[in-house]
């Protein structure tokens, strides 16, 4: 017998082409502003192109869980990641060549070469938008082929759901928001920290300082197959947490060659996205998805925003050994959310740390 397709989730694929097109037109008003020199400008652009994002960055995630619960999908948010830091690779290192190439042909550099380079950069919004138009058809077709018509499910989505979310769902919000906090902000401030710390040149800095996402672009698919085979999400999510402590440990303490510790960083960041993000849909029902990924997004960006100012005050008034101290305590309240994540789990006989086996037995019970 053949398992049934998971049940369609209401997220419509013009929903995604909404948004995609949302990001084109945030990239054309953030590069209008740099040709006209309206940081104004620019800055609305990027509110714009956030907006889009951002809620692209949702619809993805519950797209990957309403295809592939149940199937591999530890890999294709592994996929997914990894995508989107060959995308963040090729920007820190073809940008500044682009700039010099239009700066050569200009004949002048500043505003108008900035904002030039933003347009032509802007070229991958639109192929993120003919994949959305892609994928919207593609949906539509599997609809009908499934006879499934969203928003006919019974179901409702109410943002009130957040008052349903469970204490496992809350942990995962928690482990997220202060594993992030200190790998972003940390990335942000990195390339000062190694010049400053370290001695390095600008150059090497800043190539030390993009290893982390030139490893999880390989990485992730790997790890996320690893995390499909052997299931046991909360473990790896801790092995990932324990990684990342001694990483930023290395990096605060010693002054050991500073591309182990960004190796390892690097590899422990690609594993916890694989093995984190797909957890939401085990504790989820698929109703909720959409608003659980919201959520868990937004705090995440909130958390974000209030550690990078944190840790720029911390960096201006006490240096760098504090701001380490202090991206290791966020990482130690990540741990401990993962330890408390594991025994809830544990007491309540949840699933999120089943094996590959239990899970497969799980899905067949399901369509028995
Ligand atoms: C962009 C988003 N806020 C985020 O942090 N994404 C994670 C990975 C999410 C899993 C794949 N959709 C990241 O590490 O970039």
């Amino acid at each position: 017998m053949t398992a049934p397709l998971p049940s369609r989730l209401r997220l419509n694929g013009w929903g995604t082409v909404i948004f995609s097109c949302l990001v084109c037109v945030g990239q054309v008003i953030f590069a209008l502003g740099g040709i006209v020199n309206a940081f104004w400008l620019m800055e609305f652009g990027r509110f714009v192109f956030g907006i889009g994002g951002e809620s692209l960055a949702v619809a993805q995630n519950t797209y990957a869980v309403s295809w592939f619960k149940g199937k591999e999908l530890n890999l294709v948010f592994g996929l997914q990641l990894s995508m989107a830091r060959i995308g963040s690779t090729v920007n820190m290192n073809l940008m500044g060549w682009l700039y010099t190439k239009i700066e050569t042909s200009l004949g002048t550099a500043g505003h108008l070469t900035l904002g030039v380079t933003l347009m032509i950069g802007g070229v991958t919004c639109i192929l993120s938008l003919i994949c959305a138009l892609v994928l919207a058809y593609l949906d539509r077709r599997a609809e009908k082929i499934l006879h499934k018509e969203q928003g006919k499910t019974g179901e409702v989505i109410k943002l009130t759901d957040i008052k349903d979310f469970s204490l496992p769902l809350w942990l995962v919000f928690l482990i997220c928001v202060c594993y992030y906090a200190a790998v972003f902000p940390f990335i942000g401030l990195g390339k000062v920290f190694f010049i400053e710390k370290f001695g390095f040149s600008p150059q090497s800095a800043s190539a030390i300082n993009s290893i982390v996402y030139v490893i999880s672009a390989p990485m992730s698919p790997i790890f996320g197959l690893l995390v499909d085979k052997t299931g046991k999400n909360v473990i790896w999510v801790l092995c990932a947490v324990a990684t990342t402590l001694v990483s930023h440990m290395m990096l605060a303490f010693t002054f050991w060659n500073p591309w182990i510790a960004m190796c390892l960083l690097g590899l422990s960041y690609s594993l916890l996205a694989c093995a984190l993000w797909p957890m939401v849909a085990f504790v989820v029902p698929e109703h909720q998805l959409g608003t659980a990924y919201g959520f868990m997004q937004s705090i995440q960006n909130l958390g974000l925003a209030i550690i990078s100012i944190l840790a720029g005050m911390i960096l201006d008034s006490r240096g760098y050994l504090l701001l380490e101290v202090f991206f290791i305590a966020c990482v130690s309240l990540s741990l401990l959310a993962v330890v408390c994540l594991y025994l809830v789990n544990r007491a309540r006989g949840g699933n999120l740390n089943y094996s590959a086996k239990q899970r497969e037995e799980l899905k067949l019970s399901h369509t028995e």
